[in-house]
């Protein structure tokens, strides 16, 4: 059984996998005669021809820890992020893209958490586990890709791979 270190979340360390949207450290420029910052470009929507970026809500329930992670899923066609509304920490699991083949190398699974003060926008095709939210019914601002054909890959791992997820 591995057990998931659990990273906090940082715009370097998450670079692999998408962007971090937060304001903290980051660029503005003033707009509105001069009442707000604007945090410009934080992330990329990422579509293919067929796709329609839309906004949707997730209310997710916490899951049980600590937790096997038994599966990753990613979306072909395009990015897909997450953003807190009630401002709680949240956790993500994430591999990278890889060769594009549906096949994760288990040992580049990484975990992090985010605070809720941060999104993310994981890239067209990064496997990631689904919400993982900390508190019950937390909801989430989902920004992703709406259109035809699957966008959806779900990888099981074998069962002789026990990754583990546990809260500190
Ligand atoms: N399936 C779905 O819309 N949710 C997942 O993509 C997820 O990342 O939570
Ligand atoms: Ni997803």
């Amino acid at each position: 059984m591995k057990t998931l270190k659990i990273e906090p979340l940082t715009r370097e360390a998450f670079a692999p996998f998408g962007d971090v949207i937060e304001s903290e450290g980051r660029d503005y420029f003033m707009i509105n005669n001069g009442s707000t910052r604007r945090y410009h470009k934080l992330g990329e929507v990422q579509l293919d021809e067929q796709g329609q970026g839309i906004i949707s809500i997730f209310r997710a329930k916490t899951l049980a820890y600590p937790l096997a992670i038994k599966m990753l899923e990613r979306h072909p066609f395009g990015s897909q992020s997450f953003i807190p509304l009630f401002g709680h920490d949240f956790l993500l699991v994430v591999a990278p893209v890889g060769d594009g083949s549906m096949n994760i190398d288990p040992s580049t699974v990484r975990a992090f958490r985010a605070s809720g003060r941060q999104g993310v926008n994981y890239h067209r095709g990064v496997w990631h586990h689904p919400i993982l939210a900390l508190r019950d019914d937390d909801e989430f601002l989902v920004v992703d890709r709406s259109g035809p054909g699957n966008n959806c890959d779900e990888f099981f791992f074998d069962e002789s791979v026990q990754l583990s997820l546990e809260l500190g």
